[in-house]
């Protein structure tokens, strides 16, 4: 009978197959039981660790997803880096100086940003005295009439970067011109009739500065897309992410994952946090290995020439700074170097030299635009936190990221919402004619109305205290700007204060079920106060998520 139509029980095909040859040899007999032996521990060894991570598994704590939100330079990223900085502090170091190329891009561009003022200024000094006149921005209804007369008037439309005001007046049909606008306006009006005393000083300067336009370029490449966008690509709704609210969350998923960037940090001793942070990740990396010539090799060698030029132009950087013409310049257009993101002119000396090293304030200062969101992983390995992984998602606030804020609304436990409160007095870069606090208070609104959100936990950073209160100080007045601050002191306490009330006001107004409102004053390029705050936040969230973990 053949043996593929045997049906008795007691035959079984495999032990068959595998069966020893029936004249094994008692050596080769020893031998195969020794390879079975040893199969039999590697196969327990697999089953016993399968069985611990499944225990593992179970014991794992859910991670805590907190997404940070708020309009482009409110101070998100730099949130992040103090979180980094308190609880990642070796891959903190580790990450620090990647930065370098960062600070010296913001230096070179506030250099170059001079330069320019200053040929404008010199042009108009060697050109006459235009004859068109400057156009008065619509301000009250009888100052509006000057506007509409000289409407065709396009030869002073560059000179035009007016602010927008906040609040729009009822009934007034063309926004209304701030105080600021009337002040840019008389400047422009002084400016051209100036004639500032530029000697050859002036002149050799800007042709000795001259390479770092070059070296602005070479930097923007090096960095890749984040230092290389214009305003004009940063356009677009103020809300995009409202009008999404019902739409599939598997396709916003998938655009989700497609968005981010993942870094990783992990905590492993009671040292500290360890981990590694790639600047951009491998795909910035191939991208800028094929634009930079010849890869790494390539970009090292670009990199010591571009230190090379920032070096020997130190002293010239230093001269420009504090040479008063220049100064008074500026004072004149109302530019203020020191208010902008990335500012490091103060610190020429220690900057401009071919061994910097970025210290923990100048990465917390650096400026470099988020665009798309990146994501980043801290696993808290010790301690009553002890497995607890936390995911931060950092996104792009310009307006034209706004949409890929929506997929991450899906399952977040915490939003810190930052609402930069300086900008009071400022046009928002992506629209001009829009007030960049009317623009947060857009996006706190939208956020606090979201039923994707309704039991999210909101915390409120109304940050950028210390820029408000340099502001404050020099005079500015915020009534000008908004008309219901009426006669409350014009001091930080109280304008701080106003503020926190409207965005509680607005809080309550709008979410769709009550929530409780958290609020901090900060100014997080401080480290030390920030580390305090981000501990009572850490907590919140925390206990907050405990909270709801018990509910259900
Ligand atoms: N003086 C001061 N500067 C701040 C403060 N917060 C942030 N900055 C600076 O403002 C600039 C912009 O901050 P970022 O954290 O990059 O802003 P962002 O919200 O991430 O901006 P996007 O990536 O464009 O959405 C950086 O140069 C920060 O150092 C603050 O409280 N005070
Ligand atoms: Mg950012």
């Amino acid at each position: 009978m053949p043996r593929h139509s045997r049906t008795s029980l007691d035959y079984d095909p495999l032990t068959a197959a595998i069966a020893p040859p029936s004249d094994e040899t008692p050596e080769q007999r020893a031998k195969r039981e020794q390879d079975e032996a040893e199969a039999q521990r590697v196969s327990d060894l697999i089953d016993e660790q399968l069985k611990a991570e499944r225990a593992a598994l179970k014991k794992k704590k859910p991670p805590i997803k907190v997404l940070l939100l708020g309009q482009s330079e409110s101070g998100k990223s730099t949130t992040v880096k103090n979180f980094q900085l308190a609880y990642a502090h070796n891959a903190w170091l580790e990450e620090r100086a990647s930065w370098r190329s960062v600070i010296l891009l913001n230096l070179v561009r506030s250099v170059n940003t001079i330069l320019d003022i200053l040929g404008k200024e010199m042009h108009y000094v060697s050109s006459p005295p235009p004859s068109s006149n400057l156009r008065l921005p619509p301000t009250s209804p009888t100052s509006s009439q000057t506007s509409d007369e000289d409407d065709d008037d396009e030869e002073d439309e560059p000179e035009r970067n007016l602010p927008a005001p906040l609040p729009r007046r009822p009934g007034s049909a063309s926004p209304p011109a701030t105080q600021q606008d009337i002040a840019l306006y008389q400047m422009q009006m002084r400016t051209r009739n100036t004639r500032f005393l530029f000697t050859e000083k002036h002149r050799l300067l800007q042709m000795r500065l001259k390479p770092l336009r070059r070296v602005q370029r070479d930097l923007e490449q090096l960095l890749g897309a984040p230092s290389f966008v214009e305003a004009d690509d940063l356009r677009g709704p103020a809300t995009p992410f409202a009008s999404m609210e019902g739409s599939s969350p598997s396709s916003t998923v998938s655009s989700r994952k497609r968005m981010s960037q993942s870094h990783e940090f992990v905590v492993r001793s009671r040292n500290g946090w360890k981990g590694a942070l790639r600047l951009g990740g491998d795909e910035d990396e191939r991208e800028r290995g094929e634009r930079g010539k010849g890869g790494k090799r390539g970009r090292d060698e670009r990199s010591e020439e571009t230190m090379g030029v920032i070096s020997g132009c130190g002293e010239d950087i230093r001269a420009l700074w504090a040479d008063p013409i220049v100064q008074e310049v500026l004072a004149k257009r109302g530019v203020k170097m020191e208010d902008q993101p990335g500012f490091f002119l103060d610190e020429v000396d220690r900057i401009a030299t071919r061994d910097y090293e970025p210290s923990d304030d100048d990465v917390v200062k650096a400026r470099l635009r988020t665009t798309g969101v990146q994501e980043y992983h801290f696993l808290f390995e010790k301690g009553s936190e002890a497995g607890r992984e936390w995911i931060m998602y950092d996104v792009g606030g310009a307006r034209s990221y706004r949409s890929a804020w929506y997929p991450y609304f899906m399952d977040v436990n915490a939003i810190i919402f930052l609402a930069p409160i300086s900008v009071f007095d400022e046009p928002l870069a992506e629209d001009r004619k829009v007030n960049r606090l009317e623009d947060s208070f857009l996006l706190w609104k939208a956020v606090c109305s979201s039923r994707l959100l309704s039991k999210v936990q909101l915390i409120l950073f109304l940050n950028k205290c210390d820029l408000l209160q340099r502001k404050l100080k020099r005079g500015s007045q915020l009534r000008q700007y908004i008309p219901t601050y009426g006669d409350r002191p014009n001091d930080l306490a109280n304008v701080a204060k106003y503020f926190r009330q409207q965005f509680r006001e607005m809080s309550r107004r709008y979410s769709p079920e009550q929530r409780s409102f958290y609020s901090f004053l900060t100014s997080v390029v401080d480290v030390k106060s920030t580390a305090v705050t981000l501990g009572t936040v850490r907590e919140g969230i925390l206990r907050n998520h405990l909270a709801n973990a018990e509910l259900i």
